[in-house]
This record gives structure tokens, C-alpha cells and sequence, in this order.
């Protein structure tokens, strides 16, 4: 290897001597975070403090390759540049989708050949430096995502926030945010679909204000909070005195409030049958009338639903309107469950804790053990329960680190009975284990003669046969 630093020859013989546990004890024991790649990117080291950066652990990073696992969504990609330039790059490097920025540093080591032999990374919080190394891109190079990025940084500080409070770094949530941003420059309505507590709501606004119509209203309405007598007046309004305890002045309906803008209708499986009806009349036209009213109106809304319900099988059992259900789904787009995207859980909760230690006035962080659980958890609640239980174990944990004892009970639970799951599976293999070796020893003892076998195991001449059939004659 190299002399990069010139020492001297005594002090790099007094390194050599030192054993590798020494290294190994700085490395794993750095606050900053340290991996190294082999030339093709492949990770061949990660020290711990990437789990508490990233949110991924030294195990799992040490699958990844750092040409093609981020796919764009740490950008600018410096392996490749430090490759090109056999340079040390200081680059800013930015999440697509968090609003998170931090610096690495990729330096590529050679050997005495000048063949390139590794990569080393450290990754810093961008605080700590004032001057950045960014010109080793060439700007005609720049990727769609790169250029998102900076469209995203351009819009901060203006009311769309674009996809700032939308925090993740899953491939599949950008996957699914790209394909909304393009479905948002249309007027086509768009269906989300997914669990309760994924964010449908959160993404129905992004949506909006990835639009041409984010400067006009976003109206959400979710359809089982209003009840049934009312939803038609809410969403379409009524004329004075149109009904008993109406207002004289009459009132505008929610949909000629998010007129120009976009109208969300949650948990549109809930609409009754006669205001399906309406709604239907209302998206083929644009026109509707007011409850009282004789005249129809014209507005320009943009709807966006969405379901936690089968709406098909809603559609097959007759709940809800076939025609409807193809009115509204122009672009239907699932939502992944929380569990289907396991990369989001940590930065979800990171974004969470900091806004609740501002609240509470306070500067918890999350115990190793405490992330690791919760990337393991399956979050059936998902985002909400997430978010809950962040703000749950911000308030009741004690000292500043926020530890296994102040896991939600959910959580507590599902690890307690998985621990002793688990107990039980090594029990009972052992206990398989021990039965297996029985059998095979006296049945090669008695020489392969079952009826032998069972009078001297005391086994009925059936049991026997059953078990030489189960751990021998398989
Ligand atoms: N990616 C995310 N980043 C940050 N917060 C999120 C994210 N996704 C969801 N949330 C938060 O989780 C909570 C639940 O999200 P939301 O109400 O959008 O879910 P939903 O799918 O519409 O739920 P429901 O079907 O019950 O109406 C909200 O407080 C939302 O801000």
C-alpha cells in the first residue's frame, strides 16, 4: 500500500505492529460514519455508527453496492466520480426525499501498481464544513433526479413544499412519489389505494402541490366523518332555507370551494348510494346543483380519492357504483404498507423525534437496540402508529437516551413473543433432534428389524414403523 502521508519509516513500523483488533476497536468505535467499497463498489466494511446515521445497519449495508444500490436517491453519486477523477471528492450529497443533506468524503486507494484496490468513505453531518467540492460534475450530466433535487431545493421557502414533509428514503416510496409527480401535471383523477396510516392524505396533498393548481385550494373531506344526512349539502352545497335549520345565507359546498384547486374525497368506499349517484353526474360533468337549488353550476376541480377498502369487491357486491369506480380511478396508486418499505422506518421516526423534542424542549435520541426494533416491527398502524409511538417514547423515557424499556407496549409485546417463539423453536428441536437419534441408532442396531426395535424401545410394533418412516424412510 501506499505512503499517502509520508511517514516515517519508524512510525510505520510501529503501526504494523499494532494487532488488527487495535484498528478494528477505532473503526467500530467511531462516531463518524467509516465504510470502504472494493473498486466495483461492493461494500467490504461498515462501521456501526452507519445505523445510527442511516438507519441501516453494518450487516445490511455490507450487502449493498455503492454504484447501484441508492439507485439516485443519495445525489450526487460520488463513487463514480472519485473513480473518473482518482481523487479524493468532498461532495454534498442530498436524500431525494427527506430533507436531508450530509457530506462524504470518497477517497479511492491504489496500490503500488496504481491499480485502484478500494474506496474509503466517511460521511459527516454538513454542519462541520463551509466549502463544498461539488464542480467535479459536469452540469450536461446531470441526472432527472439530480435536477428534481434542485427543483425541490428551489421551491423550498415557497408555499409548495413539495414533497418536504413526506419523509423516506425507500426505492419504492420515490418510485411511487415519481410517478404521481408526472400523474399531478394532469387533470386525470387519481385513486390511492393502502392500509390505513400509510399517508394517503400526506400524498393526496402532494399531489396538489406538485400541480398547476397548487396556488388554489386543496379541500379534503373524508366521507365517514360527516353524516349521511349531510354529506350532499357539504359537498355540493345548498341554496337560503334550503332545509330546516338552514342558513339564510345558504352555503358553498366543498366542491366549488377547491374550485381551480383539487378536491380529496378519503375513504370514498363510504359514500352512500344516492350521493355516489350525484358525484358521478358531477365528475362526467363538472356541473352540479346545490341542495334547494334549480341551477347547476360549472367549477374546475381536480379529484383525487382515496380507500383502505377492496373498492373492486366493494364493486362486485353491489356497495359501490361500477361506473363510478371507473370514473375515479383514472390513476390508481397503491401506497405500500410500512413494512413493505422498511427504509423509511428509521428516518420516519428521526424526523418525528426532532419535531417532538422541539416540542417538548428536549434532545432525546433513540437507543441502537430502539432502532433496530423498529425497523423489525411490522407497524400495522403503520405511519400513525409509527409517529404515535415516537411521540409516546419521547415523553416517558427519562435520561437522553431513549431505550428498550420505554418501547410501546405493542412493540414490547410483539418482541417479547417473539422471543419466546423462538425459545420454544430451539426447544423443540432439540427435542426432534434427540427423538431422530434414537430411532436411528437402534434401528441400525437391530439391524433394520422394526419389530425388534419397538420391544426394546417398549413402542407399540405401529409407533415404531411410523417414526422409521418419519426420520429414516423419509
Ligand atoms: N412518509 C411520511 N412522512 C412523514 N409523515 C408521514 C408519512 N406518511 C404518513 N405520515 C403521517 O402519518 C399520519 C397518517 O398519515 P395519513 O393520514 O396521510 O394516512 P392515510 O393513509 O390517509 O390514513 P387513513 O386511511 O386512516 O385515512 C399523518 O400524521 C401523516 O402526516
Amino acid at each position: 500500500m501506499r505512503n499517502y502521508f509520508e511517514h516515517s519509516q519508524e512510525y510505520l513500523d510501529y503501526l504494523k505492529t499494532l494487532p488488527n483488533e487495535f484498528f478494528l476497536e477505532i473503526l467500530e468505535n467511531c462516531f463518524f460514519e467509516i465504510t470502504v467499497t472494493d473498486k466495483n463498489g461492493n461494500v467490504l466494511y461498515a462501521n456501526p455508527a452507519c445505523l445510527q446515521y442511516h438507519g441501516i445497519s453494518a450487516e445490511k449495508m455490507w450487502k449493498l453496492n455503492f454504484l447501484t444500490s441508492f439507485q439516485g436517491l443519495w445525489t450526487p453519486p460520488s463513487t463514480a466520480a472519485a473513480i473518473e477523477k482518482k481523487r479524493t471528492i468532498i461532495s454534498r450529497q442530498r436524500s431525494l426525499l427527506p430533507d436531508e443533506e450530509h457530506i462524504t468524503i470518497t477517497t479511492p486507494l491504489y496500490n503500488n501498481e496504481n491499480e485502484l484496490i478500494m474506496l474509503v468513505y466517511n460521511t459527516l453531518k454538513r454542519e462541520s464544513f463551509v466549502e463544498f467540492d461539488l464542480d467535479y460534475l459536469n452540469p450536461e450530466k446531470e441526472s432527472i433526479v439530480e435536477t428534481e433535487a434542485k427543483e425541490k431545493r428551489r421551491d423550498k421557502g415557497e408555499k409548495n413544499k413539495a414533497s418536504n414533509n413526506i419523509v423516506g428514503r425507500s426505492y419504492i416510496l420515490y418510485q411511487t412519489l415519481h410517478k404521481l409527480k408526472k400523474a399531478a401535471k394532469s387533470d386525470i383523477p387519481v385513486l390511492l389505494l393502502g392500509e390505513s396510516g400509510v399517508g394517503k392524505s400526506l400524498i393526496a396533498k402532494f399531489i396538489h402541490d406538485c400541480s398547476p393548481r397548487k396556488s388554489s385550494p386543496f379541500i379534503s373531506i373524508n366521507c365517514t366523518s360527516i353524516p349521511d344526512n349531510l354529506i350532499e349539502s357539504e359537498l355540493f352545497g345548498y341554496v337560503p332555507y334550503a332545509f330546516t335549520g338552514a342558513s339564510p345565507k345558504g352555503k358553498k359546498g366543498l366542491v366549488e370551494m377547491a374550485n381551480n384547486g383539487t378536491l380529496f374525497l378519503d375513504e370514498i368506499g363510504e359514500l352512500m348510494p344516492n350521493i355516489q349517484v350525484k358525484f358521478l353526474d358531477f365528475l362526467e360533468n363538472q356541473r352540479f346543483t346545490s341542495v334547494g337549488g334549480l341551477e347547476s353550476k360549472t367549477v374546475n376541480t381536480r379529484i383525487i380519492t382515496a380507500t383502505n377498502k377492496n373498492l373492486a369487491e366493494l364493486v362486485e357486491k353491489n356497495k359501490f357504483r361500477e361506473d363510478l369506480y371507473w370514473r375515479i380511478n383514472g390513476i390508481t396508486q397503491t401506497i405500500p404498507a410500512l413494512r413493505e418499505r422498511r427504509d423509511d422506518i428509521f428516518p420516519i421516526a428521526q424526523y418525528y423525534l426532532k419535531e417532538y423534542n422541539q416540542k417538548y424542549n428536549q434532545n432525546k435520541v433513540f437507543s441502537n437496540q430502539v432502532i433496530e426494533s423498529m425497523i423489525q416491527y411490522d407497524w400495522p398502524g403503520n405511519v400513525r402508529q409509527l409517529k404515535n409511538a415516537v411521540e409516546q417514547m419521547a415523553v416517558m423515557s427519562l435520561g437522553s437516551v431513549i431505550g428498550m424499556d420505554k418501547l410501546p407496549e405493542q412493540l414490547a409485546a410483539f418482541f417479547d413473543n417473539k422471543d419466546h417463539q423462538k425459545r420454544n423453536v430451539i426447544f423443540d428441536d432439540l427435542v426432534e433432534n434427540y427423538k431422530r437419534n434414537i430411532i436411528v441408532d437402534y434401528y441400525e442396531n437391530y439391524d433394520g428389524n422394526i419389530n425388534e426395535m419397538a420391544e426394546a424401545l417398549g413402542l407399540s410394533q405401529t409407533t415404531s414403523y411410523r417414526l422409521v418412516n418419519k426420520y429414516i424412510k423419509k
